[in-house]
């Protein structure tokens, strides 16, 4: 090897683990990937996380990382943080989290939400201030919620942070967040660039608990104080990043926005189902969020509560394996078991329809698959539609799915995809590309360069075509109906 060479961390503090990529930055190439779960506690609704497990993982991760890669410590140069999206972290005088994160897909908050939606003029407003109407997973609401039942921690509160905000502040000492994570808070101005006042008046929330914004791009924001440096076992030199959201990274690792690849559809099976697309146009997408990308594009955004876990709770209840699924047939299910976000149900339970004495369990297990597929897909359509692409039409039709998340290494989930969708998909050959996208910002912030071109370079958004076969209509009418008939009165 040689001694010049430069290595980059790229981290994904996600919903259920820590993942820590070690990559070089000159080509691009996977030396090794660490991992260190974190725990999520909570049940009726409540979802949070210890950030401080969130700090253990990481450091655990990295040393993971860079100990498989067999490079030295000190060839690393470079690391970025890109974390779950929404989670509230309320810092307390001494700078240490108050009280567990609020996580994204904890739905206590939306009573909160639902009342923040109907001030400041309603949910257009909403929208055309902060490109999102207020879900119970947005950090706004999360603030509310904790200002009403407990005040006590919402009155010594002095610094609030997302979750990659709170692990970049511990690399570097910087309290900085980046216009993509910022865009899931409700209180960022996606076309302003800038944290809205009427909102933080409305939530009574004091500017200066909040991160400074880096500018859109990879951002250099310092580099590690000495304690994280001893933590992970590299050098103060190592230039730390401005980071963003899982999802941003993900795009960039994918090589979405800025001069390439809009308006190409992705579905991510992780903890989340998600559904986006690198835009040119801040999108109106109404019960989607409008998010910002890392580069000055947007991010529109579609999110289900419901994805890998969810199907995986089918089989176990079932005693099935995973791959075990066959077509639902009559079976329809609709997998809400921690509520629903898209739609926007957070009360919701699972539902199951079409039993009979001699249905197959492997069918009841395809239909949830079905029933979580469907709904990411639906989001789809509707958010092409919202970017002005008639989600029919062939030339959109037949833009490969890109298709990620650690789900996408399941033959189930990828077929149950495919025929709902009829479109021809990209499964890309590296494994986590939210990981090599907050890479790619790591290079970037110790170069200077472009990290959508570096990615594209690197080429790690890259994999097999599978094409197109032909869309199941009849399954998409079955689950269509189902949801269109349990809303009013099951799922609210
Ligand atoms: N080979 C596989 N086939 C299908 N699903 C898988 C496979 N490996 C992992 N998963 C699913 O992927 C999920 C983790 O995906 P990931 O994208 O890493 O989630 P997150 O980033 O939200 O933590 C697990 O919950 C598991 O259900
Ligand atoms: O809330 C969202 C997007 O708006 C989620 O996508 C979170 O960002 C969690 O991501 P994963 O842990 O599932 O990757």
């Amino acid at each position: 090897m040689p001694a010049s060479r430069s290595v980059v961390i790229g981290v994904d503090s996600s919903t259920q683990s820590a993942k820590a990529a070690a990559v070089d930055a000159d080509t691009g190439e996977l030396l090794a990937l660490g991992r260190a779960p974190h725990t999520v506690a909570g049940s009726a609704g409540a979802r949070e996380s210890d950030p401080e497990e969130w700090w253990t993982a990481l450091a655990a991760a990295v040393r993971t990382a860079v100990r498989e890669a067999g490079v030295p410590a000190a060839s690393v140069t470079g690391i970025a943080v890109a974390g779950q999206q929404h989670g509230l972290v309320a810092l307390g005088p001494d700078g240490r989290p108050l009280r567990p994160a609020l996580l994204w897909n904890d739905t206590r908050s939306a009573p909160q939400a639902a009342a923040l939606a109907t001030r400041l003029g309603g949910p257009a407003s909403w929208q055309d201030r902060t490109g999102s109407v207020p879900v119970a997973a947005v950090t706004a609401a999360k603030w509310q919620w904790l200002r009403e039942h407990e005040p006590q921690h919402a009155d010594a509160t002095t610094g609030i942070r997302l979750p990659h905000d709170h692990l970049t502040e511990r690399l570097s000492g910087t309290a900085v967040t980046d216009p993509g994570d910022a865009s899931g808070t409700c209180w960022y101005g996606t076309a302003t660039g800038a944290y809205d006042p009427d909102v933080l008046d409305l939530v009574g929330l004091d500017p200066a608990l909040l991160p400074a914004v880096a500018p859109s791009g990879a951002t250099r924001v310092g580099t590690l104080t000495p304690t994280a440096a001893e933590a992970l076992g590299l050098p103060r030199t190592v230039a730390v990043a401005a980071g963003t959201g899982d999802n941003m990274a993900a795009a960039v690792g994918l090589g979405l926005g800025g001069a390439g690849l809009l308006d190409h559809p992705v579905v991510s099976l992780g903890t989340s189902g998600t559904v986006f697309a690198a835009t040119r146009a801040r999108p109106a997408a109404p019960g989607l969020a409008g998010f910002a990308a890392t580069d000055g594009t947007y991010l529109p955004l579609g999110c289900t509560l419901n994805c890998t876990l969810a199907v995986d709770r089918f089989a176990t209840l079932l005693g099935l394996d995973r791959e075990d699924a066959a077509p639902g047939g009559d079976v329809v299910v609709l997998p809400y078991l921690d509520g629903e976000r898209t739609p926007d149900l957070p009360h919701a339970a699972g539902l199951v329809t079409g039993l009979r004495h001699g249905t197959d369990p492997r069918a009841v297990l395809g239909a949830a698959y079905e029933g979580a597929a469907f709904t990411m897909l639906r989001a789809l359509d509707e958010l092409l539609a919202a970017c002005g692409l008639d989600p029919a039409a062939p030339g959109v039709r037949d833009r490969p799915l890109r298709l990620i998340g650690g789900g996408a290494r399941g033959r189930a989930w990828t077929e149950t995809v495919r025929r709902l969708s009829g479109r021809p998909l990209v499964v890309p050959a590296a494994d986590e590309l939210v990981a090599l996208g907050a890479a790619a910002l790591a290079a970037s912030a110790v170069t200077g360069s472009d990290p959508v071109a570096l990615a594209t370079a690197w080429g790690t958004g890259t994999g097999a075509l599978l094409p197109p076969v032909p869309r199941d209509e009849e399954t998409w009418n079955r689950i269509a109906a189902v949801l269109a008939a349990a809303t009013p009165t099951l799922l609210r």
